[in-house]
């Protein structure tokens, strides 16, 4: 029989196995690990939401919320419940400081790290570091250079982060790219990351991404009248989501990437750069099918592929021009349109009338591979539509007249100034390199490029604002006998009516 005196002797020995005699001294440290242990609880209930099947969360939940009803009936229920609740956390939370959300990193997990690790030491050990404790050696550990790390339920890395040392060229592009793309063959191929550089902290950040949502059609977007939904992005990217019917008429919430246009914003025309097939003209005519809800649009097919054929004939749709003569009376048209439309502005102002409605409605002008059109124009002596696009371009903004341009990355050199100018809502898609990506945007993407790039996929920048991932909605040409049926019919659902006859003010 033991002593009467080990027993509290035999509790703490108990609980110091468990990791808890430290935390239990300080009532901050209990906190530190109640709170701990609730974040872990939190983080597996989050894991059971996203992996259990639909149809057996409620079940379970129902089950649940039953159980939670029977405890609070019962004498003393709650309290033991909030005891039962506590004593939860404090076991999820013991003696695994600095280990990732949702538990520590197992044998694998840890023999991973540490490989990791070892892979970073000769780009990040300094030969003859004088520090008696270099962050990264030979003999070196990976838990004081990583700070933060996550794996997913498969075992594979979701997070890290790790600190560098200041020797570290972190300002050099060349470094940079260097250690991200060691990071990235040793995270595992075949998903996207996202590098986030912390210079102040010293620190690196690596997230693996999930796919951006593909399949999604053009569809009447839940937006303001002055935003179109350009495609898709990350949920940390974007402060809003809107529902949308996904293929197979599943209801889903969405990050959408918005591009306001209208006299207060500031990116209010676009230009879209691809490589062919990479989307971009899919990517006009879910423009045109959204702004068609409000406004009119006026097509200028430089490609003359008759891929906007189907929008011709139809109310509030000013013209669809698919040569260069014919895109050449549309742009004077639009030129006249603008000076009216600025004159009208004016003089409401000036008499304090109220704009007239013809001055607010707003007017798209989308312009198929402009390069194309130049040539052709010039080709027959005449001059150059992109010149016809200057007034537009510098003044449309305050009367609400938006210009949105594509083209293929071999046009891009035959763009005028002002064209490059006053297009500061830029994409670019395809399977496209960093440095294109900063060529276009100005910025190279955060993200590595997806394993597979499947069409309107790409990056995205308004203004001066941080380069997004993009994927742009499916808005097939509802004539092309390759595209989805359903998809076909979603084009031809947003189609206003065919204009009544004598009713167009077009050119
Ligand atoms: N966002 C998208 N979702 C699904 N399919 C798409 C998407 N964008 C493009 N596609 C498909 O990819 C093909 C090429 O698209 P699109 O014609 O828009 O490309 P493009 O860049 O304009 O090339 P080109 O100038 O050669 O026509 C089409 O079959 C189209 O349906």
């Amino acid at each position: 029989m033991p002593p009467a005196g080990s027993s509290p002797d035999r509790r703490r020995e108990a609980l110091r196995a468990a990791g808890l005699t430290a935390v239990l001294r300080t009532p901050a440290a209990l906190a530190a690990l109640l709170a701990r242990g609730a974040g872990r609880l939190a983080s597996a209930a989050r894991r059971w939401w996203r992996h259990t099947p639909r149809e057996r969360r409620g079940p379970v939940l129902l089950t649940t919320a039953a159980c939670l009803l029977a405890l609070w009936l019962t004498p003393y229920g709650p309290l033991l419940g909030a005891v039962a609740l506590a004593g939860t956390a404090a076991w999820q939370g013991r003696g695994r400081d600095g280990e990732g959300d949702g538990g520590g990193p197992g044998e694998a997990e840890r023999a991973r790290l540490q490989t990791l690790y070892e892979a970073l030491v000769p780009h990040l050990a300094l030969a003859g570091d004088p520090h008696p404790r270099p962050l990264y050696s030979h003999d070196g550990d990976w838990r004081r250079a990583f700070t933060g790390f996550a794996f997913t339920e498969e075992g594979r890395l979701a997070r890290l982060r790790l600190r560098y040392p200041p020797h570290f060229g972190d300002g050099e592009p060349e470094c940079r790219a260097r250690l991200e793309r060691l990071l990235r063959a040793r995270a595992g191929r075949g998903r996207e990351y996202r590098f986030h550089w912390d210079e102040e902290a010293g620190e690196l950040e690596l997230t693996a991404l999930a796919p951006l949502p593909s399949g999604i059609r053009v569809q009447r977007f839940v937006t303001a009248p002055s935003e179109t939904v350009l495609g898709f992005t990350d949920l940390h990217a974007v402060r809003r989501t809107v529902p949308v019917v996904a293929e197979g008429g599943e209801r889903r919430d969405l990050p959408p990437v918005v591009w306001r246009t209208g006299p207060r914003s500031t990116e209010p025309h676009l230009l879209a750069l691809g490589q062919a097939g990479s989307g971009t003209t899919t990517l006009l005519r879910s423009v045109a099918l959204q702004a068609l809800r409000n406004g009119e649009v006026l097509v200028v097919d430089g490609g003359g592929g008759g891929e906007y054929a189907f929008l011709a004939g139809r109310g509030r749709v000013v013209a669809v021009e698919a040569t260069a003569a014919g895109a050449l009376s549309s742009l004077e048209w639009v030129v006249r349109e603008t000076e009216r439309r600025l004159l009208a502005a004016n003089r409401s102002r000036q008499t304090g009338r109220d704009v007239p409605e013809d001055v607010c409605r707003p007017l798209w002008v989308l312009v198929d591979r402009p390069s194309v059109l130049s040539h052709l124009a010039r080709s027959e002596g005449q001059r150059d539509p992109q010149d016809l696009l200057q007034v537009p371009l510098r003044y449309g903004r305050a009367v609400r007249i938006s210009v949105a341009l594509a083209d293929q990355f071999e046009g891009a050199a035959a763009l005028t100034e002002t064209v490059r100018a006053y297009t500061r809502a830029r994409v670019v898609l395809g399977d496209v390199t960093p440095g294109q990506v900063r060529a276009v945007l100005g910025e190279a993407p955060s993200t590595t490029a997806p394993p597979e790039v499947p069409p309107g996929r790409g990056y995205v920048r308004l203004g001066s604002g941080p380069v997004l991932r993009l994927q742009v909605p499916a808005a097939p040409d509802p004539y092309d006998a390759e595209a989805s049926e359903s998809q076909r019919l979603a084009v031809m659902e947003l189609l206003p009516e065919p204009a009544a006859a004598g009713r167009r003010a077009g050119p």
